[in-house]
């Protein structure tokens, strides 16, 4: 791995974020907390970014301040050349429904419509959807596209998420915990599949997650540590994910 500070500010040639001096705070009462306490860093169009960090460092708001469910107390948040911590509410619903593809955890499938129509719906709002068909194709699950999500394993049920997070064509795919439900076998398929997808579809991905072995998959790896940036790296080979052992 090569620490980002080694590299120069040239490197940075095709920026799709950059987050500059972003700051979060959460009043309680009379307590405040400093979930973002003046974070910096830069993702490069295409790459597979693992955002790494204990709990409660950060990593969940500032992926939602990236993908627009959330914004900085202050600081800009630039997505593909624009500074969406200036966007309106009505914007920030506009930009995530056109840019942003997100994978939670839990799946958030709706229960009473099968695997397609669950992702069929999300092309009935999007500006330039792909086929359904392909995508299922795609994460394997052609042959259960039929099926309502009680009739799938979570593993499957995570990949119906994943294809209905990819199929609006988004300019990004943005993961919190996506393995983190499943077992270690299939939490593996499921990174093997969003770094297949990433190669294939060039569709930046960022993915949040405690397990530190997952950055040596990862293009870039950025370290969060009590709302601070604590290092970039930038991985110049990275290893396939099937390599990956934790
Ligand atoms: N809506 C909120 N209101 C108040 N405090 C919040 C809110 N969201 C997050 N926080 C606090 O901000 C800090 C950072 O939270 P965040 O969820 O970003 O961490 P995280 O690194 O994603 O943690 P985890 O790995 O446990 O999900 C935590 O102290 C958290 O309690």
């Amino acid at each position: 791995m090569v620490k980002y500070d080694e590299l120069g500010c040239d490197f940075m040639n095709d920026n799709i974020v950059v987050i500059k001096d972003v700051y979060k705070e959460y009043t309680m009462g009379e307590v405040k907390v400093k979930a973002a306490d003046g974070m910096n860093f830069e993702i490069q169009r295409g790459e597979f970014v693992v955002v790494l960090g204990p709990s409660g460092s950060g990593k969940s708001t500032v992926l939602n301040i990236i993908g627009g469910m959330d914004r900085p107390t202050s600081g800009e948040v630039w997505v593909d050349g624009k500074d969406i911590a200036k966007y309106s509410d009505k914007d920030l619903t506009i930009f995530r429904r056109d840019n942003v593809g997100f994978v939670f955890q839990f799946y958030n499938l709706i229960p009473n419509l099968t695997a397609y129509e669950n992702v069929d719906l999300v092309t009935q709002v999007s500006t330039n959807p792909l086929n359904v068909d392909d995508i299922m194709s795609e994460v394997s699950l052609s042959e259960r596209k039929g099926n309502f999500p009680s009739q799938l394993s979570g593993g499957e049920q995570q990949r119906v998420a994943i294809a209905r997070a990819v199929v609006k064509n988004p300019l990004m795919l943005l993961c919190d915990e996506p393995t983190g439900a499943l077992d270690y076998k299939t939490g593996k398929l499921v990174l093997k599949l969003l770094h297949d997808i990433n190669r294939k579809l060039k569709k930046t991905t960022i993915i949040i997650t405690h397990n530190a072995a997952v950055a040596a998959m990862a293009d870039r790896v950025i370290k969060v540590r009590s709302g601070m940036v604590e290092s970039v790296s930038v991985n110049l080979s990275p290893e396939p994910p099937e390599r990956i052992e934790w």
